[in-house]
């Protein structure tokens, strides 16, 4: 039995559809039943969802040369509705609430944001209320737009500590060569060592799928390294949640590195989300590096970039313009400008709001 304490469950715009991209609501009937069984299992669970442009499309008759990023907008914000109600309707006939939340990547560049979101999240799963969450795609568009859902359930499942992420897609896991292909197989384990697989991806993406199979395995990489369990599993399978829980059905199992703290794991996704930039002289770059636990002094920058308050996340840079870490700030861009590079002076980033890249 695959331990699970609170999963982050990612459903793939091809799960939610059927091959003509009509809404497949039997689908979504079963899979509603199975996370009910993990509910009572007293599993904590949060859904990342992806079908509202799906569901607007059958509902929404648009003209062919209209611009396809309102196309979508129009789709989407429609389509949102049928989507949540449907869940909401399915989740009550198994005697659960649902909450809707709709985020744009900037909701976790903004500390604030970011823990108002969690705040809510949070209180949502303390009442035993599901939250369900998708993109906000009216206003995510372009820079705006994380990758797919899939980055969205990754960052979710950070920012909640959960022990697992499960994206749920219409193959049984990643193959090392075009699911197509009757000679691919299916990799059943990822271990963290294991060398770069992008090779072995097709740029194939599924009829109505974003982001394609590469975002999920970099996705699902990046939850490894911060101690999250993921299975990528097939979400078109009667019975997968419980297979996946039992371990009795195909899927790809990515090993968890040894936890980190939770303040880390916000960090670690921060690479798109900072706010400000500082240059740290040699003598700080050396220290960071040492096994010891040092928190970022005024002394050791050199200089400061960009405008941010204190609490957002900040790039650490060396002299060459490598990238060292990230880490959040203790100064607004105003006051840390003051203290640049002077001695007794509270620290600028704090050993436990600080992320270390590794260097090989
Ligand atoms: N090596 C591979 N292993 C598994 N799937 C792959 C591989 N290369 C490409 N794919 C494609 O990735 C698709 C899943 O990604 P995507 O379309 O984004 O799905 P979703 O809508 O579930 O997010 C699969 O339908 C498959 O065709
Ligand atoms: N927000 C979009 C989801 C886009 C997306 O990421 O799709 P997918 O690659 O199927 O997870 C929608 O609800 O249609």
């Amino acid at each position: 039995m695959l331990p699970i304490h609170c999963a982050v469950i990612k459903i793939g715009s091809n799960v939610v559809t059927s091959d003509s991209g009509q809404p497949d609501e039997a689908r979504m009937k079963h899979l509603v039943g199975q996370v009910a069984i993990l509910l009572r299992k007293g599993i904590q669970v949060l859904l990342v969802t992806s079908g509202a442009v799906a569901f607007g499309r059958q509902e929404i008759a648009l003209q062919e040369k209209m611009n396809p990023v309102l196309k979508k907008q129009i789709w989407a914000s429609a389509g949102q509705i049928a989507l949540i109600q449907k869940y909401k309707n399915l989740f009550a006939t198994n005697g659960y609430q649902v909450a809707q939340i709709l985020v744009t990547k900037e909701d976790f560049r903004d500390r604030k944001h970011y823990l108002n979101m969690r705040n809510c999240i949070l209180g949502l799963l303390s009442q035993g209320i599901i939250p369900i969450l998708n993109e906000n795609d009216t206003v995510a568009i372009t820079e705006l737009m994380f990758t797919d859902n899939d980055e969205l359930a990754s960052l979710t499942a950070a920012m909640v500590n959960a022990d697992t992420l499960i994206l749920m897609t219409n193959v049984d896991g990643v193959y090392d060569g075009p699911p197509s292909d009757p000679d691919s197989k299916l990799i059943p384990v990822i271990g963290h060592k294991m060398p770069e697989l992008g090779s072995m991806i097709s740029p194939t993406k599924s009829s109505f799928g974003r982001g394609g199979m590469l975002t999920k395995l970099t996705m699902a990489r990046k939850s490894a390294d911060l101690g999250i369990q993921v299975i990528i599993g097939n979400g078109k399978k009667d019975y997968i949640l419980q297979g996946i829980l039992e371990e009795n059905v195909p899927f790809t199992y990515f090993e968890p590195k040894p936890s980190k703290q939770s303040q880390k794991k916000w960090l670690a996704h921060g690479e798109q989300y900072y706010k400000g930039e500082v240059v740290i002289n040699d003598g700080a770059k050396s220290a960071l590096a040492s096994e010891k636990i040092i928190s970022l002094l005024p002394i050791g920058i050199g200089s400061i970039s960009g405008e941010f308050s204190k609490g957002d996340i900040i790039r650490i840079i060396g002299e060459n313009g490598e990238k060292i870490g990230l880490g959040k700030s203790e100064y607004n861009s105003a006051t840390a400008l003051q203290v640049l590079g002077k001695k007794n002076q509270k620290p600028f980033i704090h050993y436990d709001y600080l992320y270390l890249f590794q260097h090989d």
